[in-house]
């Protein structure tokens, strides 16, 4: 090595190191700053604990926090100070002051905590507080086509019973959705209350929608029929952010009620239109999936359906100047694709997918090299299952990438996952803990750096 080359490798090597000591200490700075929100939040939230109802949300696709906006809604208008929390900042101190709290919480996975309240499950429900000073309720969403039917609120329910608390009336269980078990809640709510305004909690109205285009996204796949669907809106185009879902009333022939179905948005309200990603499914008797069946084979092209838009508080999209991670699988493109949509800076923006082949299932492929010319999205990794000489799933690309994602991450990347729950966000989950360890990738959840749509 010559001495002007071993001269520079210094130099390199010591602008690295200021680079690095810069970025610490800027990563350090950032990291007390939030520590010290958090605990003046904390702080806040305790001295108000003790006049104050608390309505403590646990919530993965957004209904258990806006039911939670809803309750403390009708507190307020009775009278009655109210303010809602996330799971996530109910503290052990709050707990040891607090009056009375309506815990409204979901369950998601295969019974388990929502993100936002699996920090509360693991450093409070592991065994029983004293709380004998506390007066709850419990509002547990679920749907009992699930295995473990509203197991998380359940579980919250025991727990708070083994803490000595005192329910103010019986846990009520949410199926699906379903009204008349939300009027349930707020029948007792206004009992609570003394009041005797009658708040209409009634889904709101859902809107016309026309659909405009249906694309055949994958032909010759050797997977299902993945379709992409753009619906114009009949009136004004409400407005919604990457992540939100829509929601779709699917018509029932007969007396039986109308079902609801509920898919990530692929687009942002700019775009003019609202648009999905849906795999049509097939049944083991050859029919075809209720949902996907109907807006595929059923719905005629300029053909009316009714749809909201419901905010996914948990799946947020961050500002375009800080770092994303994104990953999914299969259709799990349509939330990714909107959140693609946010990343208009040229902060890093990673996209890890996997679908079955390159040649038919490499989905928005020419959207996604326009945005690479652009710099919108910054790398691009993608992993074909049945290719040969690839066979691998996105979770093996998140193995094989783990030491530049544990980078990412230190640096304050966010990680979002959307896509299919069995398979591809349980093994992205176990390669995510690998990579990490358990306690990062937990603090990654609590502190809303990881985020997942999956279903
Ligand atoms: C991926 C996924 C997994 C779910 N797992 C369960 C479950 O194990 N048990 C259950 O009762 N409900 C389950 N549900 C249903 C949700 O709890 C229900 O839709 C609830 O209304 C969602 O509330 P949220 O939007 O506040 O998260 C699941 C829903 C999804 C999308």
């Amino acid at each position: 090595m010559t001495v002007t080359s071993d001269l520079s490798n210094w130099m390199w090597a010591g602008g690295l190191t200021a680079l690095w000591l810069a970025h610490a200490g800027w990563a350090f700075a950032k990291s007390r700053k939030l520590a010290r929100t958090k605990k003046a939040r904390s702080e806040e939230l305790k001295s108000g604990a003790a006049h104050t109802v608390l309505v403590a949300y646990g919530s993965q696709t957004g209904l258990a926090s806006e039911l939670a906006e809803k309750t403390a809604s009708a507190l307020t208008d009775a009278g009655v100070a109210a303010r809602v929390i996330a799971l996530s900042e109910l503290d052990a101190d709050t707990l040891s002051v607090a009056r009375r709290i309506l815990f409204i919480a979901s369950t998601t996975g295969e019974g388990d905590a929502p993100d936002n309240a699996s920090g509360f499950l693991r450093r409070h429900m592991g065994q029983p507080m004293a709380l004998s000073h506390l007066s709850y309720a419990v509002l547990a969403l679920g749907d009992s086509s699930y295995e473990h039917y509203c197991a998380f609120g359940r579980a919250l329910d025991h727990w708070l019973a083994a803490s000595k608390a005192s329910p103010i009336f019986e846990r009520i269980e949410v199926d699906n959705g379903r009204i008349e078990d939300i009027h349930h809640w707020q029948h007792h709510l206004s009992a609570l209350t003394g009041s005797t305004t009658d708040h209409d909690w009634a889904p709101p109205a859902y809107d016309p929608w026309i659909l405009a285009e249906r694309t055949l996204m994958n032909l010759g796949s050797p997977g299902g029929e993945a379709w992409h669907l753009r619906f114009t809106p009949k009136g004004h185009i409400p407005t919604w952010q990457a992540g939100d879902i829509a929601e779709m009333v699917i018509p029932v022939a007969g007396d039986a009620p109308d079902l609801l179905r509920e898919y990530s948005i692929a687009s942002l309200p700019q775009d003019g239109s609202l648009e999905l990603c849906v795999r049509l499914a097939t049944l083991p008797d050859g029919g075809f999936g209720a949902g996907s069946g109907w807006m595929i084979q059923t719905l005629k092209m300029g053909g009316e359906v009714e749809m909201r838009v419901r905010s996914n508080p948990a799946f947020r999209p961050v500002p375009p100047q800080s770092t994303a991670i994104l990953i999914g699988n299969g259709t799990g493109i349509a939330g990714l694709r909107a959140h693609l949509k946010t990343r208009t800076g040229q902060a890093p923006t990673w996209l890890l997918y996997g679908e079955r082949t390159q040649a038919h299932d490499a989905l928005f492929d020419a959207e996604l090299q326009q945005m690479l010319a652009d710099k919108h999205l910054t790398r691009l990794d993608r992993a074909w299952s049945r290719d040969e000489g690839d066979g691998r799933y996105v979770q093996h690309l998140v193995s094989e990438n783990a030491r530049e994602i544990v980078r990412m991450v230190e640096e304050g990347a966010t990680i979002f996952v959307c896509g299919s729950l069995e398979g591809m966000s349980q093994g992205v989950h176990a390669a995510l803990e690998v990579a990490l360890g358990e306690d990062i990738l937990n603090g990654l959840t609590d502190s809303g750096h990881y985020r997942r749509d999956v279903y």
